[in-house]
This record gives C-alpha cells, sequence and structure tokens, in this order.
C-alpha cells in the first residue's frame, strides 16, 4: 500500500514519526511536505495529498497539522475524498470501517507522539465493511456530486 503524507508547520515533527513508523511497518510513504518547519499554508499540502490519491498514484494518506482540522477541512473539498480528523482510536478503526475514510487527520498540537502512532495503527489495519455502511457512503458522494 502506498501513503501520501502531508502537513503545514503545526504538523512538521508529528509527520516525520508518523513517516517512520509507517516506513517501519512495511508502507510505501510519498511525502509531500512541507520540507522545513516554517510557516506555510496548510491547504497547499491537503491538495497534494488529496490528488495523490483521487488521481491513483497513492492508496490512502495521512495529514497533520496543529489540530488535524483545517488541513481536513481543505482536503474534503477534493471530490473523492473523505479525510477523517481523528484524536482517539476507535474513531480512526470506524473512519475505515464504517466511513471508508481516505484520509486521516490528525492534530500534532492534540495528541501526543504515543496515541498518535496507536491511532494511525488502527485507522490502517481497519477496512471498510461495505453492506448498509456502502449505501451511507454513496450518499455521501450524491451530496458530493450535486453540491459540490
Ligand atoms: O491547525 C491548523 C489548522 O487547523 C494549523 O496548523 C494552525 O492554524 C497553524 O497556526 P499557526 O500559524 O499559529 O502556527
Amino acid at each position: 500500500m502506498k501513503i501520501a503524507m502531508g502537513s503545514d508547520h503545526g504538523g512538521f515533527n508529528l509527520r516525520h514519526k508518523v513517516k517512520a513508523h509507517l516506513e517501519a511497518k512495511g508502507y510505501e510513504v510519498v511525502d509531500f511536505g512541507v520540507d522545513e518547519p516554517v510557516s506555510c499554508d496548510y491547504p497547499d499540502y491537503a491538495l497534494k495529498v488529496a490528488l495523490a490519491i483521487t488521481e491513483g498514484t497513492c492508496d490512502l494518506g495521512v495529514l497533520v497539522c496543529g489540530t488535524g482540522l483545517g488541513i481536513s477541512i481543505a482536503a474534503n473539498k477534493v471530490k473523492g475524498i473523505i479525510a477523517a480528523p481523528v484524536s482517539d482510536t476507535f474513531s480512526a478503526e470506524m473512519a475505515r470501517r464504517h466511513n471508508n475514510a481516505n484520509i486521516l487527520a490528525l492534530g500534532e498540537r492534540v495528541v501526543g507522539e504515543g496515541l498518535a502512532l496507536k491511532i494511525v495503527d488502527a485507522f490502517f489495519e481497519a477496512s471498510f465493511e461495505g453492506g448498509r455502511h456502502e449505501s451511507r457512503v454513496n450518499k455521501i458522494v450524491a451530496i458530493e456530486k450535486k453540491y459540490l
């Protein structure tokens, strides 16, 4: 599995820790920056990661900013993206199993490294269940098609 990653300055340190963790587990990570921990705009990195997924060069993504909010809000503006800002392991698992999220968003100023890595594991070890959840996710896609 190929994972796209990106962050702004607020998620710079945690992005590197998550990247090392995923690589140690054998995932291929494509890192879209930011390359230096200098003040920058999170929508720029949300867009790079979102497009890598919708264009098919990566399978899933991880985005990190200070809270995980702005960067997921921006990513969710791209058709085909379901980005979930997550701060606990249960929601991380459900984001895949029920919501078919294709991007996990983390907040470096919200979760510590230990919890963040457990959240990452919960997200990547889970799979979409389909069934009743598929028709619900399809309704999200229909909203996106009609209104975005
Ligand atoms: O969390 C974020 C967006 O949701 C950003 O990382 C945060 O807003 C950046 O703030 P600052 O420019 O004050 O470092």
